[in-house]
């Protein structure tokens, strides 16, 4: 069987984490500075609006190549939350995503939003990396974890005060989801494997997420239509990346969103 990205993304993690390990203990971690604050709730904050926008900061993607080679996080990250986004998803991949942990930390310096530490955890030991360096919120991937270790990743986040947004493709991995106290779950439009992307997925599968669980759509998302068709599926939150990353000003292209989104709905109840 030939190898994806995926998973050459999932090996090259499991060898990162091990040597990271290696230079900065869990102990050490814990005593960084930004360990000790208290966490901020992306949660409340999709809950405490119609629809709220979680705004990507990522350089580089596997399905596109280059957005924004040197993007500088503390200023996207600042011009999403002028614009009015919900919250900031900052991705830590280096080899895949041109990112790192410490994008992380000078986002934090940038906003008082939650931060979705993205990428792709297969280790309690992102975890505590996450909280040492100012995250809010951190990424279980369905896909590239068992039902045991969501539950597990899902205890530790949140005895160490983050949320955990899961993220699904499919009814298999929704159907693992559903077996922990996730926060949120976010139904990614891309199959990371084949990086097909279609809207259909969120549609699909918004049927089968219970009602009272916060639900988000990720990936491929660029207009207002799109958008309000999804909140009309019962989504309030959306993750979107790309189509800000390659916008000349990605704040303004934020904003410019939110507000078509917010005329579009109000046209849509009007109706
Ligand atoms: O973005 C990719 O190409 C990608 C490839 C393989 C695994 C993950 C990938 N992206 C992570 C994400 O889920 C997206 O960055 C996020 O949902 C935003 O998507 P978009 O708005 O399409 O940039």
């Amino acid at each position: 069987m030939t190898s994806t990205i995926l998973d050459l993304i999932v090996m090259n993690k499991r060898a990162e984490v091990q040597a990271r390990r290696k230079v900065q203990t869990i102990e050490q971690l814990s005593r960084k500075p930004l360990f000790g604050r208290a966490t901020l709730s992306l949660k409340k904050n999709l809950l405490a609006q119609p629809f709220g926008i979680i705004a990507e900061f990522k350089r580089n993607s596997p399905s596109k190549g280059a957005l924004k080679p040197k993007a500088n996080a503390q200023e996207i990250v600042l011009a999403y939350e002028q614009a009015g986004a919900a919250g900031v998803s900052i991705l830590t991949d280096k080899p895949f995503f041109d990112g790192e942990l410490l994008d992380l930390q000078v986002g934090r310096s940038a906003t008082a939003l939650p931060i979705l530490r993205k990428d792709f955890i297969i280790d309690e030991y992102q975890l505590y990396e996450a909280k040492a360096y100012g995250a809010d919120v951190v990424l279980l991937i369905a896909n590239i974890l068992s039902t045991k270790e969501i539950q597990f990743f899902t205890q530790q986040a949140h005895d160490l005060g983050l949320e955990v947004l899961c993220e699904v493709h499919n009814m298999e991995d929704l159907d693992k989801a559903m077996e922990a106290p996730v926060d949120i779950i976010g139904v990614n439009n891309r199959n990371l494997k084949t990086f097909e992307v279609s809207l259909e997925h969120s549609k699909q599968l918004a049927a089968y997420i219970p009602e009272d669980t916060v639900r988000i759509s990720e990936s491929g998302l660029r207009s207002a239509e799109d958008l309000v068709e999804l909140i009309q599926c019962g989504y309030r939150g959306f993750l979107i990346g790309e189509a800000f990353m390659i916008s000349p000003q990605p704040g303004d292209s934020c904003r410019r969103l939110i507000e078509a989104t917010r005329r579009r709905l109000q046209e849509v109840n009007a109706l």
